[in-house]
């Protein structure tokens, strides 16, 4: 270690003192129209607006809890009921109305119940978004299956009938030669994250067009609980290309483009433009890809990863998570993680979710091995995937590009009493695998012959991921998992399930593999990094930081991920290690007036105190009111 770099260590402390006020000073500096103090509240905020204008902002709304003083300043005495409320007796109110919704669903948790209660946080949300991620936040593991998956597939299945509101942008294929100049339609000055969909298959649900704006919506909900992105600066992005929905074509309430689809040149057209728009107004914006369909995910990220600073959420976050899950499953095997590149790995689905996860775990057994010839082709032989037509092998016909290195040898199969085409129980029966993983959007698939099939396996642990959303098209139930397989699965699923009670005091847990635990960690240390672009060390290091998060004697009950209540933790070690891996590759160009060369100074500690202190927190500031 450098002398320059050992005293730099020596006052660490001081040195995190500076950022904090380095961090406060920025703050003070960008303040514009939209921006607001984050951690203490108590720097003010200057706004433009007054009177009902104010109220009607969910950016700057308080509601009840406006002080006389800001009612003053701000012309509200005489809008407001005069009980002034504090934070926390708004949120006792509107807790008391939600649960009250609880206690009438005399039949417990069902469709309707959950959408109502997405309703309400949705009000909320239009109404006064501090509350709304202060709820959120301090009710994760309640409200994330309502904003996200589950209940989210549900609210864009219904979207047509629940818009009240427009949240988030619109651009469509009728907007083509407008892109560049419509994005300065959007309000605030600055945007770090952009969530984009074309609606092509929205979770486990297919093509729900416009529909679709919805997960990009609880996407970044999650990026605001998560990792603490200022909501003013993320923009939910729906790029209308038509849909291939018969029901929404018919519908006449339906609100998107009622056309096919756009397809090849003219679809590449469209989505080009509008990466150019948002890139030129926000250079700095971070893109994530959700919910594409495979043929163009795959297309699109290679497109755009070198020049971009994008990724896709459904090949690179679920692959990451995925790994972390199936390291896990080693250790709870009593077996280090070393071990990983022995395990035989059946997976159902070769969309963008399941190649990218067969891709990135072959690539990691690869490594181990010594990233040779020999490991790449012994990492290669412990995966058989198969699809809606069976086994994939050389012999497949008209065989998916992006499918063709995942095929299996010929030879291969008929060693192992396969051939092309065969069933996944054929499969499961022949393999015997350590891992069964689902990313087939197939409720049930891992019906009870499978699982049967399941017992079979060479493991001392099978494990069984689920991991096709939302809950009715997950693969398998948890409760399905353990009473067939046996009480020592270990099991994962996209949605949540509870853990099963197995009797004589045993619990079977039941892990929520969800690309949840990585893409908020991967959004805010690219953001905080500088990176020009999401490099592949960079999801590996978010990976690999994800797997060493699990404790081990956690992992030996079968607990392979966090709880989502740790869920701001895990990313802020994530996002963490990523600006870590961009320095290390010299990729790191800095964030406002952290330039590249002052993050290559900063200890481990003080990439943690940074990225702490970038997160927003959901506090009211004071509001001082400036003229224009
Ligand atoms: N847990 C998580 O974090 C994530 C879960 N997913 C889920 O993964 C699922 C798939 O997503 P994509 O890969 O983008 O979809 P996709 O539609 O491109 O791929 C589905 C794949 O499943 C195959 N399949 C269909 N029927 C099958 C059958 N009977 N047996 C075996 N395979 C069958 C299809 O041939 C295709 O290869 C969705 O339900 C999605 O919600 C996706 C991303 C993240
Ligand atoms: C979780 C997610 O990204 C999906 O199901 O598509
Ligand atoms: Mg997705």
């Amino acid at each position: 270690m450098s002398n320059f770099s050992s005293q730099l260590r020596l006052s660490s402390s001081s040195i995190i003192k500076r950022l904090k006020q380095r961090m406060t000073m920025t703050t003070t500096m960008m303040i514009d129209r939209r921006s607001f103090t984050t951690a203490e509240g108590s720097r003010p905020t200057i706004v433009h607006k007054r009177s009902l204008d104010i109220l009607h902002d969910p950016w700057f709304n308080k509601g009840t809890a406006f002080s006389m003083t800001e009612r003053d300043r701000l012309d509200l005495r005489g809008l407001l009921p005069p009980n002034v409320m504090t934070s926390q007796q708004q949120i006792d109110r509107f807790m008391v109305d939600l649960k009250r919704l609880e206690a009438q669903a005399r039949d417990g948790p069902s469709e309707p119940y959950a959408l109502a209660k997405w309703r309400i946080l949705n009000r909320l949300h239009d109404r006064n978004e501090t509350m709304y991620y202060k709820v959120l936040m301090d009710n994760i593991e309640e409200y994330a299956p309502i904003v996200y998956t589950p209940t989210v597939g549900l609210a864009c299945q219904n979207y047509s009938g629940l818009f009240r509101r427009p949240r988030g942008m619109y651009f469509s294929a009728t907007d083509r030669g407008e892109m560049m100049s419509m994005v300065y339609n959007w309000p605030a000055e600055q945007v770090d994250m952009i969530v984009v969909t074309d609606g092509g298959r929205i979770l486990g649900l297919g093509d729900l067009g416009v529909q679709g704006i919805g997960i990009a919506i609880g996407k970044l909900d999650l990026y605001v609980a998560a990792a603490g992105i200022n909501p003013q600066r993320v923009l939910p992005v729906m790029i209308d290309v038509g849909t291939n929905n018969e029901k929404l074509l018919k519908n006449p309430l339906y609100l998107g483009l009622q056309e096919h689809r756009l397809d090849g040149e003219e679809y590449l057209s469209v989505i080009d433009e509008f990466m150019e728009a948002v890139f030129t107004r926000w250079p700095h914006v971070i893109v994530q890809f959700e919910d594409f369909q495979s043929k163009w995910a795959f297309k699109l990220l290679q497109r755009y990863r070198d020049t971009y600073r994008m990724f896709n959420d459904d090949v690179q976050g679920t692959a990451g998570v995925a790994v972390a899950g199936l390291l896990g499953a080693v250790r709870a095997q009593g077996k280090p993680m070393i071990d990983f590149p022995k395990q035989k790995i059946v997976v159902a689905g070769a969309g963008s979710a399941g190649l990218g996860v067969v891709n990135a775990a072959r690539k990691t057994m690869k490594r181990m091995l010594g990233n040779n010839e020999s490991a790449c082709e012994s990492a290669r032989s412990q995966f058989w995937v198969v699809d809606a037509k069976g086994l994939i092998t050389e012999e497949r016909e008209n065989i998916d590009p992006d499918a063709v290195s995942f095929a299996r040898k010929i030879k291969e199969a008929e060693h192992q009493g396969l051939r092309e085409g065969a069933s996944l129980v054929e499969v499961v029966q022949q393999v015997k695998p350590d891992v069964l993983l689902g990313l087939s959007a197939v409720g049930g698939l891992f019906s009870t012959e499978v699982l049967e099939a399941m017992k079979g396996s060479t493991s001392t642990r099978p494990a069984i991921f689920a991991m096709s959303n939302p809950t009715q098209n997950a693969e398998c139930t948890s409760e399905e998992a353990f009473s067939i397989v046996g009480d020592n699965v270990v099991f994962a699923s996209g949605s949540p399930f509870k853990d099963v009670n197995l009797g004589n005091g045993q619990i079977g847990h039941s892990n929520q593999g969800n690309n949840m635990y990585l893409f908020p960690g991967i959004g805010l240390g690219t953001l905080l990094s500088g990176s020009r672009i999401i490099s592949d060390g960079m999801l590996q290091v978010a990976a690999e930081c994800l797997a060493a998060y699990m404790k081990e004697e956690d992992v030996l009950q079968g607990i392979i991920y966090p709880s989502i209540s740790c869920i701001r933790d895990i990313t802020t070690k994530v996002a963490a290690a990523v600006v870590k891996e961009a320095i290390r590759e010299d990729l790191a160009e800095g964030y406002r007036d952290m330039d590249g060369r002052e993050l290559q100074k900063l200890s481990e500690e003080e990439i943690v105190a940074y990225v702490k202190n970038n997160m927003w927190n959901p506090v009211y500031p004071t509001l001082v009111y400036k003229r224009d």
